[in-house]
């Protein structure tokens, strides 16, 4: 029982990210690849349903438009064909630390109004949790009530075919769920982050603005992979650009030194492996239940331990 559910992945077929979307407001199901098919395919049916305009017609396209059009070149070309990840590391940037890859995720457009909502939460009355020990200023996005609609597409869709070319190793097919958060540095706030790994499989940090100067990220080893003499490299944030990396693979940020940064970090998770080897302590996880959406692990034998946690 334990090893079929040790060895048992989770699919969908290709076509749940082109096939059978469903546009409420003109109530048909579509298949979209690029504009140009769609327009093609479905511009006269959309006519007769009411969208007659070229606005209408542009927000029935512009479901997906947060995301940069290279974006969407790049996940294509992951679900679709057979192509390898060599096909996919010459379509994204691969930076100096190993295994670190970039590309362009968001418009700028998209950042700038993510910014402005999450000043106006900061702003609010609301109160917070941080994201981790480490930031005072960060914003967890399930408080802003983004995980269903933002977060969670976006890694089941775009994100997942990704990391399933870049990361088989480290679970890139099995990621079934995240924490996602924002991290703010400024002046007077934060100014840098301490050497350290993710409680994640897989984590795409994407700039988001404002201006600023400083603050890289740098990378070192492995966590289980110590090196005499460490390795060490610097990776630069470009607002609308990501920056992809193992959760294990250690790093850092430098101290930011003018202006203001803030990044969308998503820590990606495997239940298949993290239920049996915790990536933060290196045991078996000693299942403890609390509130809200935990580390990612789940329970497949009903083994809690009965601990009091502080939230
Ligand atoms: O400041 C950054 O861009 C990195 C944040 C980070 O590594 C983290 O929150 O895990
Ligand atoms: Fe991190």
């Amino acid at each position: 029982m334990e090893s079929e559910s040790r060895n048992s992945h989770h699919y969908v077929c290709k076509c749940f990210y082109t096939d059978n979307i469903y546009l409420k407001q003109y109530d048909i199901h579509v298949s979209y690849e690029t504009r140009a098919q769609f327009r093609k395919q479905y511009l006269a049916l959309l006519n007769k349903k009411g969208c007659v305009s070229e606005k209408q017609f542009s927000d029935v396209c512009s479901q997906d438009e947060y995301l940069s059009p290279e974006f969407r070149e790049l996940v294509n070309l992951c679900v679709t064909g057979n192509h390898g990840i060599d096909d996919v590391i010459q379509k994204v940037l691969s930076l100096s630390a190993e295994r670190v890859y970039s590309f362009p995720v968001f418009t700028m457009e998209f950042c700038n109004k993510l910014i402005e909502e999450l000043t106006n939460f900061e702003n609010g009355e609301c109160p917070k949790g941080r994201p981790n020990t480490m930031n005072k200023y960060g914003i967890l996005l399930n408080e802003l009530g983004f995980d269903e609609e933002f977060i969670t597409p976006l890694r089941e869709k775009f994100l997942n075919p990704i990391a399933q070319k870049l990361y088989p190793d480290w679970c890139g097919q099995m990621l079934d769920s995240h924490r996602a958060f924002v991290v703010k540095y400024k002046l007077s706030e934060d100014l840098d982050l301490g050497y350290h790994y993710d409680n994640a499989e897989v984590t795409l940090n994407v700039s988001l603005g404002k201006e600023f100067t400083g603050g890289a990220l740098f990378f070192g080893d492995m966590r289980t992979e110590r090196k005499k003499t460490p390795t060490y490299s610097e990776c630069e944030h470009k607002p609308g650009t990501g920056l992809i990396h193992r959760g294990q693979h250690m790093h850092g940020a430098l101290p930011i030194e003018s202006g203001e940064r803030y990044n969308l970090i998503i820590w990606m998770r495997a239940s298949s492996v993290r239920n049996y080897l915790c990536p933060m302590c290196n045991n078996k996880p000693e299942l403890v239940v609390v509130k809200g959406d935990g580390d990612g692990f789940t329970d497949n034998t009903n083994r809690v331990v009965n601990v009091c946690t502080v939230y």
